[in-house]
């Protein structure tokens, strides 16, 4: 069960969507020293995680997959398909479930002081307990000595303070309970699966994420790009505002632009997949080998659209836009993709009497003579269909 996140948005909601995911114990005010500089030429949104700031803080424990369903739940509501994810430690750890998980909906990855399992996992459940037991203002202090140096810490102690008052002000249980979503979550395995093009930032002072974990991330995801900065400790958006700043705009940027060939690229494989798995690989491989120079470009296009983009998506199952699909090509009388998606279902394994209902129901709101051709040609289909068994069986 998803929670409502909240959230705020800044920059106008045209330009490319940026999302932030901050730490445990922070509220989505840990990202002030980007919202502004980013909001410039971004949709900014800034949330704050279930348990955290002004979101609801249901008993726990929760998961990584609880945390990040929020977020893809969110998403959703807003009406964004995809977004430049930037997580910092918890966040980042949200950041990887995500672009492992649900690829399509991550255009780049920023993890910033982060890591891929937050070892060892006694640790985040004796922590969890020590709250649950004693509060959140007992380990506050413990908590917030590790996001800036001691220089820092020193020289600004209003920042401290500030920061005092952001832990202090995070539910007991939210916080235990992302504690045991900690104890539980290892991404290691799945960085491989990462194809975002990935910004890893560390900073040389932190101690909880040190530089080593970092390099162990940059290292599993294919292409990744380390930068370790310096002073810094585990808020180095904080310490290092200016820093972070560009290091996030250069990624977007350059990614933004480089990548039409390669978004490209990864929308035709995924529609490849997709089109494979619908119309079988015979169809797919002799469509490929027939295809020319001259029709090429719209094979292109339709795997990229019509299969990386709208059968792709996840609020329709295949079997229903299956569905859909021969009803309206019955509706609207297109016989040779009614008469190649019919034979793709059957030969999918879809039941010749759904197609016997979706042909009535067209009936109904399309005409009876667009039907009678669909019976017509659903009946040659498996006319055929038992022929070849027949024929293969006979071998
Ligand atoms: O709170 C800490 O010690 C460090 C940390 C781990 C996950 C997170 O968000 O912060």
């Amino acid at each position: 069960m998803t929670v409502n996140l909240h959230h705020e948005q800044r920059g106008d909601p045209a330009m490319p969507p940026v999302l932030l995911l901050g730490s445990l114990g922070s509220n989505l005010h840990m990202w002030d020293p980007q919202i502004h500089a980013l909001s410039a030429h971004a949709h900014v949104i800034a949330v704050d995680h279930r348990g955290h700031g002004g979101s609801p803080a249901p008993a726990g424990p929760y998961t990584m997959t609880d945390l990040s369903g929020d977020v893809l739940a969110l998403l959703d509501r807003l009406g964004l398909h995809s977004v430049h994810v930037v997580g910092l430690s918890l966040g980042g750890a949200i950041g990887q479930w995500l672009a492992a998980h649900h690829p399509q909906r991550v255009r780049t990855l920023t993890l910033i002081c982060t890591a891929a399992q937050f070892a060892p996992p006694q640790k985040w459940i004796d922590r969890a307990a020590t709250v649950r037991t004693n509060g959140i203002a007992s380990i506050a202090e413990s908590v917030v000595e590790h996001w800036f140096t001691p220089e820092l810490a020193q020289r600004d102690p209003d920042l401290i303070a500030r920061h005092l008052e952001m832990v202090r002000g995070t539910p007991d249980e939210g916080y235990a309970a992302c504690c045991d979503a900690l104890a539980e979550w290892d991404g290691r395995g799945d960085l491989a699966r990462i194809v975002a093009p990935t910004l890893v930032i560390a900073a040389e002072q932190d101690t909880r994420t040190p530089p080593s974990v970092h390099e162990a991330i940059a290292d599993g995801i294919a292409g990744a790009e380390l930068h370790v900065l310096s002073p810094g400790a585990h808020l180095a958006n904080v310490e290092q505002a200016g820093a972070v700043t560009r290091l996030i705009e250069r990624h977007i940027e350059r990614r933004a632009s480089v990548p039409l060939d390669a978004a490209r690229r990864a929308a035709h494989d995924v529609g490849m997949s997709v089109r494979r798995s619908v119309l079988g690989d015979a169809h797919v491989d002799r469509a490929i080998e027939s295809t020319t120079p001259f029709t090429e470009p719209f094979q292109d296009f339709i795997t990229r659209t019509a299969w990386g983009d709208v059968w792709a998506r996840e609020g329709l199952d295949h079997h229903t836009r299956r569905l859909l699909t021969l009803a309206i090509l019955t509706a609207v009388g297109n016989e040779h993709e009614l008469d190649m998606h019919i034979r793709a279902a059957l030969r999918a394994g879809v039941d010749p009497q759904m197609l016997v209902e979706v042909f009535l129901h067209a009936a109904v709101y399309a005409g009876v003579p667009n039907s009678n051709r669909a019976f017509a040609l659903g009946k040659q289909a498996l006319a055929d269909l038992a022929d070849a068994t027949d024929g293969s069986s006979r071998q």
